[in-house]
């Protein structure tokens, strides 16, 4: 398996205040489906954000598709940011535009600010989007404004917009956490999907330490900034959950053993 991301011995402290990361090291494979997992605070949305450069880590180095993203100047971040996707908790759309034209803006990194501005897209952007919006199950609300859409469809219109820029790997930060079960279930079916059939690598944080283990190749579990799990969803026991959550880990409410086993 080839390696796609490298996190290495990366820190990051805001001001004055005790390290949000403190020595991180993991790698990602290509196509592989990771879970970041750890109590609130722990540094999950730091660590995602660290990796697109949203905010700089402090010290380490990260690399991604063999380039040192840390090192990167303006233009080259901005080509980099193109090959990867984001997905956010609130979904991050434009309520006033159609489920259509927010899934184009995710090609507006890689188009001119004049088309940009101009909302400017060709045919043939047209009808990837909707090709995309199909495979999502949104086909039959193209042109619906984004805010008249359930949570669920959001979020699946937030995933078609980083689709469409054609991306090696999709960072979600908390994608499911604003939604119902059955939503959740049906955003983390079409990621797991992403994954295996598109080979596309997705990290996911999550709050939910069962759907973790059953959608992940692998689990990577943060208590105070630190990796203190990394492995495979299959090897991970009650006693590394004990370690990755502390004090909370007897308030999860999980059977290892039978999501192990489903
Ligand atoms: N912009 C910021 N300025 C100062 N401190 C910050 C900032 N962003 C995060 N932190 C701190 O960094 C630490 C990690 O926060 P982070 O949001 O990454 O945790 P998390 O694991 O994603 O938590 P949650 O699950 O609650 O979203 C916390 O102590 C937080 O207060």
């Amino acid at each position: 398996m080839t390696a796609l991301l490298e996190v290495n011995h990366v820190s990051k402290q805001f001001g004055n205040d005790s390290k949000a990361l403190s020595d991180v090291n993991f790698t990602v494979n290509e196509g592989e489906f990771v879970s970041i997992i750890g109590p609130s605070g722990a540094g999950k949305s730091t660590l995602l954000r660290c990796i697109n450069r949203m905010i700089d880590a402090t010290g380490g180095e990260i690399t991604f598709d063999n380039m040192n993203v840390m090192n990167l100047k303006k233009k080259e971040l901005k080509m980099v940011r193109t090959r990867i996707g984001m997905i956010f908790q609130h979904y991050n759309l434009v309520n006033r535009l159609s489920v259509i034209e927010n899934t184009l803006h995710g090609i507006l990194g890689k188009k001119s600010t004049i088309a940009g501005v101009l909302g400017l897209y060709n045919q043939a952007e047209r009808e990837q989007a909707v090709r995309i919006l199909s495979m999502l199950g949104l086909g039959e609300h193209i042109y619906k404004r984004a805010d008249q859409l359930s949570g669920g469809q959001k979020q699946r219109v937030g995933i078609a917009r980083a689709l469409i820029q054609n991306p090696r790997m999709l960072l979600c930060d908390e994608p499911i956490a604003s939604l119902d079960p059955n939503s959740a279930k049906t955003i983390m079916d079409h990621l797991r999907t992403i994954s295996s059939q598109m080979g596309i690598t997705v990290i996911v944080n999550l709050h939910q330490v069962d759907v973790a283990l059953k959608y992940s190749d692998k689990i990577i579990g943060i208590n105070q900034g630190q990796v203190v799990f990394n492995g495979s969803s299959k090897d991970i026991t009650k006693e590394d959950i004990q370690r990755i959550y502390g004090s909370e880990a007897e308030d999860l409410i999980f059977d290892i053993g039978g999501i192990h086993a489903s």
